[in-house]
Formats: structure tokens, C-alpha cells, sequence
């Protein structure tokens, strides 16, 4: 069992995620600290996970990690606040889109570990996809406890920091995408004269589905899609109108987009 304190800084909804899924996997209650903007958020998170609620410099010298899960436009007011006055020996964990390791460096003691995941939703479930890099003075050591952190909540990988903003624009935004998918086919359903209750459950089982065969039958995507395609048959019609509208395209141009908003973050919050 961990011997570390975590202190989620900024305990919203990822922050929440986080703080939830520890406590799933048997991470001591008496290890987990959280801070609030709002005291009424606070009392909430302590009495539905009996987790301590603390103000950020209580958090900063009790806990041996730092969660940092604020907005990204929050994060220098929160540093400007604490990070001089965060103890020597502290890891800081950043689960902000956008933010470079070294926005946190500069504001930090010298010599002040960090590391950057990139984290998404489906942490709820136990499904979270997380990338995981090495920021200034982050040892092997150091990525190992931020993966002890975050295994739990679903998948981990490590990735070079200068891939976090593309990984934000892939895994961290793309439950999203899905959603907004599942969302427009449930619509189609009722187009066609479905029930939306029906239309729902067809489409979220077709999800589930073809995602577990995405994972587990080891085929290339183009496979499975063409084991549905019959010869002049109904999938293909409707293929040929997603390439009419370019929805391949749009794809290419949306991840594009996230992946720049994720930099521009950074550069607002230099
Ligand atoms: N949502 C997502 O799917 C994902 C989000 N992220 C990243 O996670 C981070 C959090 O996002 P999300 O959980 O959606 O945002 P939320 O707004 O839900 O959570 C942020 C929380 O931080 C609190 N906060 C802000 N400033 C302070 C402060 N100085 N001290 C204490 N608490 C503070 C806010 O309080 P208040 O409620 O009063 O504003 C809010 O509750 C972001 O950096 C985002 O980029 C990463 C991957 C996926
Ligand atoms: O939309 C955002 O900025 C955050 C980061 C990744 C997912 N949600």
C-alpha cells in the first residue's frame, strides 16, 4: 500500500475523478487531502469520500504529491499563492491541458519534481486513458509514483512531454468526440422513426461493442470496418455520404484545432 499523501489541488471534476478512483482501489482515505475554491464544494468532497478538505498551503506542506488540477487559466494565480512556499521534496503533478512542465518549474523552489499526465473522463470508470511524462528533476522514480496514482483509473503510457498537447487533442478531448457521435446517430435513429429510447440503446450497445473488439481482436480498424461493408449493401451507401461530407477530413482539422488550442493555452499563460 502507498506510503505517499496526495493533495488534489483545485478538486473539480477531474480532480474529483482522481480522488474517487484512489479510493476504489483501496488508497487510504487518511492519504488523500483536497482543497476547494468554494467551501461548500469542500464539505461536499469530505463528506461523500471522508477525504480532508484543506486550503491550498495546508495541502502544499502535508502532502508529498501535488495534484495539480485546476483550470489552466487558473494555475499561475494558484502558484503566484503557493508555489514559492511549497517544501523542498514535493512532487507536483500536473493534470492541466496545455501547461509545459517548465510554466510550473519557473514558479516552484529549484530543484522541485514535475511531472505532466494527461488524464480523461472515463476515469469514472476505471477506463481512463493517461499519458504520463517527465518534467524538470523528474526521476524514473517519480513517473513510477504518478503511474501508481493513476493505474488505477484505467491505462497508463509514457510519453515524451512534447507529445502532451497531442495526446490532449486524442485521449483527453476524445471521449468528447465519441459522445457527440453516439449523440448524432441516437438523432438519426429518431430520424428514421425510432423510438429514442430504442435508437439509444442500439447505438450505446454498438459503442461498447466495437470498442471491445477495437481492443481485444487485435485487428487493424480498416479490417473491422470492411468485415461490415457488404457489396452494394447498406453500410456502404452510408460510408460513401460520411466521404461526401468529409467527416475523415473533419477529423484530421478538429484534432488539429485541439491540439493548437492546447498550445495557445500555454503561450496565454506564460
Ligand atoms: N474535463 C476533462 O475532461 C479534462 C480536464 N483536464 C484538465 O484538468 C483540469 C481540471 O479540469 P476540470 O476538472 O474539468 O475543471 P473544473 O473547473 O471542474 O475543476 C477545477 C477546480 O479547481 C478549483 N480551483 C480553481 N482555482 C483554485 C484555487 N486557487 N484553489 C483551489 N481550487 C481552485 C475550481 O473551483 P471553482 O469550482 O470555484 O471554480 C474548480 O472546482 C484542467 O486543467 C483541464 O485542462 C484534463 C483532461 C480531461
Ligand atoms: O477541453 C479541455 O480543455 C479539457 C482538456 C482535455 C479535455 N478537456
Amino acid at each position: 500500500m502507498t506510503k505517499h499523501t496526495v493533495a488534489v489541488i483545485g478538486a473539480g471534476k477531474m480532480g474529483e475523478l482522481v480522488i474517487s478512483g484512489l479510493l476504489r482501489s483501496g488508497w487510504p482515505a487518511d492519504r488523500l487531502l483536497v482543497t476547494t475554491r468554494r467551501a461548500a464544494r469542500a464539505a461536499d468532497l469530505s463528506e461523500r469520500y471522508g477525504v480532508s478538505a484543506v486550503d491550498n498551503a495546508t495541502a502544499a506542506a502535508k502532502a508529498d504529491i501535488l495534484a495539480v488540477a485546476v483550470k489552466p487559466q487558473d494555475a499561475a494565480a494558484l502558484f503566484d499563492e503557493i508555489g514559492a512556499r511549497i517544501p523542498a521534496g514535493k512532487l507536483v503533478v500536473s493534470l492541466c491541458a496545455g501547461l509545459t512542465t517548465e510554466f510550473f518549474a519557473v514558479r516552484l523552489p529549484e530543484g522541485t519534481p514535475v511531472v505532466r499526465v494527461m488524464t480523461n473522463t472515463p476515469a469514472l470508470v476505471d477506463q481512463a486513458m493517461t499519458a504520463i511524462s517527465a518534467g524538470p528533476h523528474a526521476t524514473a522514480e517519480h513517473l513510477d509514483i504518478a503511474e501508481e496514482m493513476f493505474k488505477p483509473l484505467g491505462a497508463t503510457i509514457r510519453v515524451p512531454e512534447a507529445q502532451q498537447d497531442a495526446v490532449t487533442a486524442l485521449s483527453g478531448s476524445g471521449p468528447a468526440y465519441f459522445y457527440l457521435l453516439v449523440e448524432a446517430m441516437i438523432d438519426a435513429g429518431v430520424l428514421l422513426g425510432l423510438p429514442r429510447q430504442t435508437a439509444h440503446e442500439l447505438i450505446v450497445q454498438t459503442a461498447i461493442g466495437s470498442a471491445v473488439m477495437l481492443r481485444d481482436s487485435g485487428e487493424h480498424p480498416v479490417k473491422l470496418r470492411e468485415a461490415v461493408t457488404s457489396p452494394a449493401g447498406t453500410t456502404i451507401a452510408a460510408i460513401r455520404e460520411l466521404e461526401n461530407h468529409g467527416v475523415r477530413a473533419a477529423l484530421l482539422t478538429a484534432l488539429e484545432a485541439a491540439r493548437n488550442r492546447a498550445r495557445e493555452l500555454a503561450g496565454e499563460m506564460r
